[in-house]
């Protein structure tokens, strides 16, 4: 099945790799049925590829093999590679509110975002850690949000995501142990086509809490989500110890790892394959992808100026999983 849906890709921090990425998918991606457009100022595109401005998603399909289709929306302040402006905060948020507008209208088949910087949205009055809990409130399924981060050897998800360490540890709950456990049950078995999905829940604690001598978190929070979920059919391990979960012999015992907090799941992903990460929201009535990697402000240039040095391979799998996800969704409905 060919799905001709085209995925919306959004502007992200227009000082960031964001604009050269977009370039270099579309350079890789041009003769190939997985269609993009991006939301952002054209004038951005450089390095010779062409852009042709749309004004709806469905142009293009019949634009991507000549040039990068481009919802041409400008930015209000000069960009400069490298310099974050928060003066460009509302077109960085703009693009994202209009890819979703038009995944939730069916006229793109998903979301991939370009990465944003947390801390200059913040500065500009963006009131969300980010994008997670941003799509979740334009997709009006706030707290229903699950991120999580995917490569061909791992797939990790944190239950608690952007908060300090000692509020993750804080707002730890058996509740949000459970919903997270079964939104992503349900998301591996539609979206990856896993029919009886294996999990792996980590545990907190040094040792896994070591039968309550390094912790109880394990007896008193863990335990009763996993047997509340094992009641609701959900295959679910014990918690395990963190520093053994994540080993090559461990790996392929489970399709996901549930994490207790971002930094328990993210560094084996990255550590792992950052060239391949990526970020998936769980969650939404909407297929959401990302590159696992930020904005890389260190090697942001402008593309006639470039060494070359950002890769456009998280972004090409961002693309790639997200007309994958897109597809057994559409084959689901008929
Ligand atoms: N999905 C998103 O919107 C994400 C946004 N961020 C944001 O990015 C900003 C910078 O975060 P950092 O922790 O510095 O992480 P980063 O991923 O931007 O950079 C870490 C290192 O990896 C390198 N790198 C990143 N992407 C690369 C690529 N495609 N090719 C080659 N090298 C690459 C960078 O040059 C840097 O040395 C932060 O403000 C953060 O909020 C971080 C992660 C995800
Ligand atoms: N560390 C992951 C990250 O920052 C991505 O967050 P989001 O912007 O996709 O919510």
């Amino acid at each position: 099945m060919i799905n001709r849906l085209p995925i919306a890709l959004t502007l992200g921090d227009p000082a960031g790799i964001g604009p050269e990425l977009a370039a270099a998918a579309w350079r890789e991606l041009r003769s190939t049925n997985q269609i993009f457009f991006w939301i952002g100022p054209a004038s951005l595109i450089e390095g010779g590829v062409p852009v042709n401005r749309i004004s709806a998603p469905a142009e293009a399909d019949s634009v991507f093999a000549h040039a990068l289709p481009v919802i041409d929306m400008p930015c209000h302040a000069p960009v400069v590679p490298g310099k974050p402006d928060p003066l460009n905060a509302v077109t960085t948020v703009a693009s994202i509110e209009l890819a979703v507008q038009f995944a939730l209208s069916g006229e793109a088949g998903g979301v991939v975002t370009n990465p944003i910087a947390k801390h200059v949205l913040a500065q500009a009055g963006f009131p969300y850690p980010g994008h997670t809990e941003f799509l979740a409130a334009l997709c009006r399924v706030p707290g229903r949000e699950v991120m999580m981060l995917a490569s061909p050897e791992l797939k990790v998800v944190p239950v608690t995501i952007h908060v300090s360490l000692r509020h993750a540890l804080d707002s730890l709950t058996s509740e949000r142990i459970e919903t997270v456990t079964r939104l992503t049950n349900a998301a591996l078995k539609r979206d990856f086509g896993i029919a009886s999905p294996r999990l792996a829940m980590a545990g907190l604690n040094p040792h896994a809490g070591e039968h309550g001598m390094m912790g109880t978190e394990e007896q008193t929070i863990i335990m009763p989500a996993v047997e509340r979920l094992r009641s609701l059919g959900v295959n679910v391990s014990d918690p395990m110890p963190p520093d053994t979960m994540f080993s090559a012999t461990a790996r392929p015992h489970y399709d996901a790892a549930i994490c207790m907090y971002h930094d328990q799941a993210l560094i084996p992903l990255k550590t792992l394959d950052m060239a391949q990460g990526v970020n998936i929201t769980l969650g939404l009535p909407i297929v959401r992808t990302s590159p696992d990697h930020g904005t890389a402000f260190d090697i942001a240039s402008s593309v006639t100026s470039t060494a070359g040095r950002a890769s456009a391979s998280s972004l090409l799998a961002a693309i790639r999983i997200a007309i994958e996800m897109s597809q057994h969704r559409l084959g689901a409905k008929k």
